[in-house]
């Protein structure tokens, strides 16, 4: 029942809500027939191609899906929160929980070089993942992934390129892919038509290795709070000013430095906070957006009063090229 990984040239592409839940019913009906009665395994990280992904299979075949979410501790605001409130408390989804939040940042103290964070992220993430394949391994028999079209062809359709990848030989499951003929936007109406919250449908992209590599150099956890906070503040204006969904990417990076301030009449030697705003079209290139001066000066008043630690902000001009859209 596999699909095939050439998107036929007659496939109309999917704009409509009509559109989407055709899409749905097929896909439940395929998804029914590949899976019967085993169960099925799904590393749900909250956005939206593993969300979409989760809400088809349990439409098709409810609890026998096990989704696994992996709580870093370098996740956003909210976001684990989010997974479990619509997954467990609203579609009654069986979902494994996973803080794992002690295990990352132990190994990532004092670890400063962006390559060898992003690596032991990776790695520590391919191990907690397979910690739990292992404890269900009898009872299940498939791995549902989040793969979309644009993966397959950037890997050439040799092989689906994603996902999760690095489970160890003997753990093979075989693959459940139901959104692998789609193209983002594709996936995206498909999750508002099967009653996805909009703040995930509309979830900007966001790096594996998470707020890691936006608290720059060796994390702290102090300074990992800031950020997050900050980077709270920064997604709740730009909400409120109807920028979300109109600005591609925005986020905060807090540098491993400090900078002298004065607060309450004391000198204060805190970070500051660096926000960064882009629109692109491929990721290639991008472009930092004008932003109106009375929101920037909001963000920066919400921070400076809100976040401990932060006493300075900054907005990042540097369009790609030169500066690449994260900072590390
Ligand atoms: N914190 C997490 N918990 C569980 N699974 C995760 C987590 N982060 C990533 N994954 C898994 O790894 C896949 C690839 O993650 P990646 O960050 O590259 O996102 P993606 O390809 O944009 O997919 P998605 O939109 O589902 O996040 C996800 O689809 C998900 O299956």
């Amino acid at each position: 029942m596999e699909l095939p990984s050439k998107r036929p040239d007659d496939m109309v592409r999917i704009t409509t809500p009509e559109l989407a839940q055709a899409f749905i019913d097929e896909q439940v009906a395929a998804l029914r027939e590949q899976v019967g009665d085993k169960n099925v395994l799904l590393a749900l990280s909250g956005g939206v191609d593993s969300s979409v992904v989760a809400a088809l299979l349990i439409k098709a075949v409810g609890r026998q899906l096990i989704c696994v979410h992996v709580n870093h501790g370098l996740m956003r605001a909210g976001e684990s929160e989010q997974v479990i409130d619509v997954f467990r408390n609203q579609m009654d989804a069986n979902l494994v929980y996973v803080d794992a939040t002690d295990r990352f940042l132990g190994l990532l103290e004092g670890v400063a070089e962006p390559e060898r964070k992003r690596k032991i992220i990776g790695a520590e993430f391919i191990r907690v993942f397979e910690e739990e394949a292992r404890k269900v391994a009898g009872d299940v028999s498939f791995l549902a992934q989040g793969t979309i079209y644009p993966d397959i062809v950037e890997s050439d359709g040799v092989k689906a390129h994603h996902n999760v990848g690095g489970l160890p030989e003997d753990l093979q499951f075989e693959l459940v892919e139901p959104v692998r003929l789609l193209y983002k936007d594709e996936v995206r109406v498909v999750g508002r038509e099967l009653g996805l919250p909009e703040s995930m449908v509309e979830r900007q992209p966001f790096p594996g290795p998470g707020l890691g590599v936006r608290c720059l150099g060796a994390i702290t956890r102090d300074r990992l709070e800031a950020l997050r906070a900050a980077d709270k503040i920064l997604r709740d204006e730009f909400d409120a000013a109807g920028l979300a969904g109109k600005v591609w990417q925005y986020f905060v990076v807090v540098p491993d430095m400090r900078a002298t301030g004065v607060r309450d009449g004391k000198r204060a030697y805190e970070w500051p906070a660096v926000v960064r705003a882009v629109n692109t079209v491929d990721a290639m290139t991008a472009t930092v957006p004008e932003l109106d001066w009375a929101l920037l000066k909001k963000i920066t008043d919400r921070i400076l009063a809100e976040v401990p630690g932060i006493c300075r902000v900054t907005y990042d001009l540097t369009p790609k090229p030169i500066g690449t859209i994260e900072w590390e």
